[in-house]
């Protein structure tokens, strides 16, 4: 079989929103590269490629991804050189591409997001895998923003809180947390592919009985306070999500944030404090920002 390749030439900053255009356009699958794993890529510079099976004519798709993809601008979003390009691929070269970009990848101390197809083993018995479909959009759980989001779980999770997850796309921080002993967990995201594909990993995980996941955008008209909230999406979106974040944190609760380029940091950190909340650490990881946050005190 044949498969169509699309490449959409970028930066770091518009990876995961192109990886979702391309989704949403029949991709099959999704490769990432930056430079850390291709040598011909440097700085922030990134490349996105989607995967189409035969059944899909691509040439069609093609003015709405370059539209799309030209938008992201409209959001605030820098998207490089943003030019996008096709090729034809033999079955062997996608098989070998999986391959190579997809291994075993450990986040932390102690989690692994492994793709499911690999009989990956755990090398220690602290080590807990996240088993995830490398065929399913959002995230193989390996980008930089799901790092900072996982290293922040660890960081304020003990067990037995209760936790949101606002827009779980590939599920892989609910998994995280039941890993660190969450069992209340839900977990909401405006797409109902996203839903579907983190139902499916969830099926991959045994440790995540009891999730709730459910289309939803942001938080609208969800009640029930929890210990911590976690969000790794575009500051575009976590803008709008900061407000409706006070009504629903337990006292002493955490916000967890991701997603957020280090040029935004200053707009996130305004619309925290705007909204009473304040940042107790910050994580670094090259150009990206993960921020812990909790509502402020009469100490503070
Ligand atoms: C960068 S991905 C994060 C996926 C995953 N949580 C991770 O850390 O790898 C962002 C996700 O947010 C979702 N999203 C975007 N806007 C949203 C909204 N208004 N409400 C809920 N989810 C949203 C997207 O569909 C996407 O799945």
């Amino acid at each position: 079989m044949e498969w169509t390749k699309v490449t959409v030439a970028t930066v770091n900053e518009a990876v995961e929103a192109i990886a979702n255009i391309l989704t949403e356009a029949g991709a099959e699958g999704i490769q990432i590269e930056d430079a850390s794993i291709n040598d011909t890529l440097v700085g922030d510079v990134a490349a996105v490629s989607a995967f189409f099976p035969e059944t899909v004519f691509v040439p069609e798709k093609l003015p709405l991804i370059r539209q799309r993809v030209l938008q992201l601008t409209e959001f605030g979003l820098s998207i490089g050189e943003g030019s996008v390009n096709l090729q034809q691929v033999a079955d062997d070269d996608w098989a070998t591409a999986w391959k190579k970009y997809y291994q075993p990848t450990r986040l932390t101390r102690f989690l692994t997001v492994v793709p499911s197809w690999t009989d990956y083993q755990p090398t220690d018995e602290r080590e807990a895998l996240i088993r995830m479909d490398p065929g399913m959009a959002f995230g193989t759980g390996t980008h930089p923003t799901t790092h900072l989001s996982v290293q922040m779980l660890e960081m304020v999770l003990r067990g037995g809180e209760q936790l949101i997850d606002v827009g779980t796309g590939s599920g892989v921080l609910s998994i995280a947390a039941a890993h660190l002993g969450v069992q209340d967990i839900r977990a909401y995201d405006v797409d109902q592919v996203a839903v579907d594909a983190a139902v499916a990993n969830f099926d991959l995980n045994p440790v995540t009985q009891g999730i709730i996941a459910k289309p939803n955008d942001l938080l609208h008209g969800i009640t029930g306070a929890a210990d911590v909230i976690v969000a790794n999406m575009l500051p575009v979106v976590l803008v709008p999500l900061i407000p409706q974040v006070p009504a629903l944190l337990k006292e002493g609760g955490h916000l967890l944030l991701a997603g957020i380029i280090t040029e935004k940091e200053a707009v996130i950190r305004e619309t925290l404090s705007a909204n009473g909340l304040m940042v107790e650490e910050s994580l670094h990881m090259g150009d990206w920002v993960g921020l812990i946050t909790r509502l402020k005190t009469d100490e503070d």
